[in-house]
């Protein structure tokens, strides 16, 4: 599990090593690593270092003065002012001052450009002269490796800004959210995280690993039965959308259930006809997946009353989010998109996509619900406020069907025994996984289909 933490959790770190260790020096460790990562990634040719005022123009400079002595470094003091002693050494060890003009000149000839301009400091958005330098970056199609953050983004926040597209990004002690938070993470490139000494304590926003999920799987041993590993009823579909109640069944049968009920309303012909596993109606269960495809149905509110009733920990998906019951749902997995979660909340889907760990954490807040919010990112908001956000995926799941596997495989998880946030965790990063290990245009079902093997992979790796 990765900790992400605040530019304020890594300034406080910062400070208390400042107060324990005064002879330790930060800037020199931060650029030690920028510089070799910079000749990692394009070992010769100009570098162009784009230098702000604060410490992350001070680490730009240092990394400076680390490659002057072997291959040629242009300095572009991007707000007229720079850390003094790291301009000193920079310009020492043979590094040449150009202006905005030439900075932008000199782009053709430059094999990688620097950006030191703003780090944990920024403020979003970037100066217009430096804007239009981003600009000339992107047009000439030269690498860029930021420090820290592409300057322009903030640090803590998921909206993209004005900001560099970096190819590579080199940052010290932890992600921060702006690295794995879309859209903002998308402009950090390739993310480098490096040890500098910092002592930092978990917060409440981490993201899951493939080694997470492969400790987490529900793995069978021995004195498995099919009780034991989890009977999961699941209620989805309708006349009208009977490929959602085949959708969350195949998530469920492919994530390892031990059995599947199904009580939804679409044909049980056509469930068999696919899925003759399955058992048709109701009976034992651990858990249930609510909602998937059921569309306009007039007794939403009931079906879903009717697993609290049962102290049944439940799955809720898609129509059904719009009927839960009064009362806390503690052991309950909210699987809502933006815009569902945005009509549960009162507020719009562009607000929950500016705002998705507060947006999530308020639902979970509210209900007393682990709440899955689905989307580029994938964010499992707990009701204590911490979040976990599931191992990325490519966005060729991005597509209908995805949602009601996802529901399925959860329901699976939920009925194993994992606690709601955890199956949510592992749900939404399972289906990740498969596809970045088969990438292409595969359907849901399709994908959930190769997922067994996936499974298999991951849990023989421990
Ligand atoms: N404190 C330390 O010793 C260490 C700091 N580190 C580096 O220091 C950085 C943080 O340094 P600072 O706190 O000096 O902050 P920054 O260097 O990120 O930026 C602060 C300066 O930029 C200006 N600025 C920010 N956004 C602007 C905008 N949009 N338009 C115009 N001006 C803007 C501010 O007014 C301020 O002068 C980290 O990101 C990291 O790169 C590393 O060297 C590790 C150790
Ligand atoms: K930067």
């Amino acid at each position: 599990m990765r900790q992400i933490l605040s530019a304020k959790q890594i300034r406080d770190a910062e400070q208390h090593v400042f107060d324990t260790q005064p002879d330790v020096d930060l800037m020199g460790r931060a650029a030690a690593a920028v510089a070799r990562i910079a000749d990692a990634v394009t070992p010769e040719g100009t570098v162009l270092v784009a230098v702000g005022p604060g410490y992350n123009g001070g680490d730009g400079l240092f990394a400076a003065a680390r490659l002057a002595p072997h291959r040629p470094v242009l300095l572009w003091l991007a707000m007229g002012k720079a850390h003094e002693a790291g301009l000193e050494a920079a310009v020492r060890a043979g590094a040449q001052e150009v202006d905005a003009v030439g900075a932008i000149g000199s782009l053709v000839d430059c094999s990688l450009v620097i950006d030191a301009v703003t780090g944990l400091g920024s403020r979003p958005g970037l100066p217009a002269q430096v804007a239009t330098f981003a600009a000339a970056c992107e047009d000439e199609h030269v690498t860029v490796l930021s420090v820290d953050l592409p300057s322009g983004l903030d640090a803590d926040a998921a909206e993209p800004h004005e900001s560099f597209r970096a190819a590579h990004t080199v940052t010290f002690a932890a992600p921060k959210p702006c690295h794995v938070l879309q859209p903002a993470a998308s402009r950090c490139g390739r993310l480098h995280v490096v040890d500098i000494g910092l002592d930092v304590e978990a917060g409440n926003l981490r993201q899951a690993e493939e080694s997470d999920v492969a400790r987490w799987w529900p793995v069978p041993h021995e004195g498995s039965d099919k009780y034991s590993r989890g009977v999961v009823t699941v209620d989805t579909g309708s006349e009208t959308y009977p490929g959602a109640a085949l959708l969350s069944c195949a998530g469920a049968l492919h994530a390892g259930a031990g059995m599947v009920r199904y009580t939804g309303r679409a044909p049980s012909g056509l469930i068999m006809s696919r899925f003759p596993s399955v058992v048709i109606g109701d009976g034992r269960s651990e858990a249930t997946v609510l909602g998937s495809g059921w569309g306009d149905t007039d007794n939403a509110a009931s079906r879903v009353e009717w697993a609290k009733l049962h102290r049944l920990p439940a799955v809720v998906d898609a129509d059904a989010l719009y009927s839960l019951p009064n009362g806390r749902l503690e052991g309950w997995l909210l699987t809502p998109h933006a815009g569902e979660l945005g009509r549960i909340l009162g507020c719009t889907r562009a607000h929950v996509e500016a705002q998705p760990l507060e947006c999530a954490r308020e639902a979970a807040r509210h209900t007393g619900a682990s709440v899955l919010l689905k989307g580029a990112t994938q964010y499992i908001a707990e009701p204590s406020g911490r979040v976990t956000i599931a191992v990325a995926g490519p966005a060729w799941t991005a597509r209908a069907g995805s949602g009601d596997v996802l529901a399925g495989i959860c329901g699976a998880l939920l009925a194993s025994g994992l606690p709601a946030w955890k199956a949510g965790v592992v749900g939404a990063s399972i289906q990740a996984i498969t596809a970045t290990r088969h990438p292409g245009p595969y359907t849901p079902d399709d994908l959930s289909a190769r997922m067994p093997q996936v499974i298999a992979e991951l849990t023989s790796e421990l």
